[in-house]
């Protein structure tokens, strides 16, 4: 991630779309992709903005019987379009996309109200919502960047990282859209020291492991700020000769759905199942040249691919049917995060696999595209250009 120092009034963020699990590695897996989700941001540092900071309102605040009114001032700090991709259901009111509401979340954890200066933004998300393809991870680090780069908090990726986890709570997408790569990471549960320092400052730490979160909620003084460190991640190794074939479904299935679809327990066998193959596939993805058979089966699932083919029609057949010996050049095939897009990794041959995906969905009745991205290894950029 790149960072003037100087206050930009002119600069851009760019979030990479990614693709959670990658078969057995639930909840802890993302991979990183060449498709972005872009602000081109605009800061009038001439104007401060007025009432920014929160101590300013502390009385005022009290009384406010409703967020309306807090909400109204924030939606005057900050104007939001869209470029015409993948919006059109995409709230514009600032006090309710999910990027300005991640953006507020930040600010309002430092003690900003608003943006301190006005800003306008105009977004351009080719990533399709609802598809597995971590729209709204990307949503999320963009919102904590916009926040960082807006108001100059100085954070670090680590730090964005955490504010990220505070709204998203599986640490997969948010991790791959900011770190870029392939990357393993999970939730600290012991939190460290500098995370009970906070515990004496007058923000609690969000819990990160409940899945409600007040962090939205702009009645909130000073909302719960993250503990320090909460994730821990490595960026695995990735032989550059790999592409995804995303193969996209017509219809939208929102991740809060697919995750209800998921047993509480699981077998011993299950588990074993799946961290056995998972312990294979996070080197065997770095290998060259690639093995296809040995990635095709290290990418089986029990945890959660079975429960959710009810939700995908075509899943289990393109599962069973797309196999290395049968189409070569493809490597493994996965439901990409919580779905419907279904992730083919090959090294060749990737229209034939694609076609061949799509001809499989439409058995099904699932009308479907397919788009061949590589890995993006930068993750989040913020590029200042005035
Ligand atoms: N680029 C975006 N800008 C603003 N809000 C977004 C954006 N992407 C997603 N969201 C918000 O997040 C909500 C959930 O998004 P979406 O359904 O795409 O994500 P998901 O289901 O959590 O997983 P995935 O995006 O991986 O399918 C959407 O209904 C939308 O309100
Ligand atoms: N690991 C999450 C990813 C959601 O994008 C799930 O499968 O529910």
């Amino acid at each position: 991630m790149t960072q003037s120092s100087k206050a930009p009034s002119h600069f851009e963020i760019t979030v990479p779309a990614s693709s959670a699990n990658i078969g057995p590695g639930f909840d802890t897996l993302g991979l990183a992709f060449s498709l972005h989700l872009r602000l081109e941001v605009r800061v009038d540092r001439t104007t401060p903005s007025h009432s920014a900071r929160l101590d300013e309102h502390h009385q005022e605040i009290e009384d406010v019987a409703h967020n309306a009114e807090l909400c109204s001032l924030f939606d005057q700090s900050v104007t939001i379009r869209y470029t015409e991709q993948n919006s059109r259901e995409l709230a514009v009111k600032p006090s309710r996309n999910l990027i300005t509401k991640t953006a507020w979340y930040v600010l309002r954890c430092h003690g900003l109200l608003v943006f301190p200066y006005p800003v306008d933004v105009i977004i351009d998300n080719p990533i399709p919502l609802g598809r597995g393809l971590g729209s709204s991870g990307a949503a999320v680090v963009a919102g904590v960047a916009l926040a960082n780069m807006a108001a100059s908090l100085g954070l670090d990726k680590n730090r964005l990282l955490d504010y990220a986890l505070a709204i998203e709570r599986h640490p997969d997408n948010v991790s791959a859209s900011l770190l870029g790569g392939f990357v393993a990471s999970y939730l600290d549960d012991t939190p460290n020291a500098s995370a009970t320092k906070l515990l004496e400052s007058r923000f609690q730490p969000v819990d990160i492991h409940t899945q409600q979160t007040d962090a939205f909620a702009p009645s909130a003084m000073a909302p719960h700020m993250p503990p320090m460190g909460v994730s821990r991640y490595v960026q695995l190794p990735w032989n550059p000769r790999i592409k995804a074939i995303a193969v996209i479904p017509q219809f939208q299935l929102a991740t809060v759905k697919a995750r209800a679809a998921l047993p509480d327990t699981y077998t011993r066998a299950d588990l074993v199942f799946n961290l056995q193959r998972l312990a294979v596939l996070t080197h065997t993805l770095g290998q060259d040249p690639p093995n296809p058979l040995l990635i095709h089966a290290a990418m089986s699932d029990r945890v959660h691919q079975i429960y959710r083919a009810a939700l995908v029609p075509g899943l289990e057949d393109l599962l069973r049917t797309l196999v290395p010996t049968e189409l070569p050049g493809l490597l493994g095939v996965c439901l990409s995060g919580a779905g419907p897009t279904v992730v083919i990794l090959a090294e060749d041959n990737f229209d034939t696999i694609g076609k061949k995906a799509c001809s499989i969905f439409a058995e099904r009745q699932v009308k479907a595209h397919y788009q061949v991205l590589n890995v993006d290894q930068a993750g989040l950029q913020c590029k200042t250009i005035a």
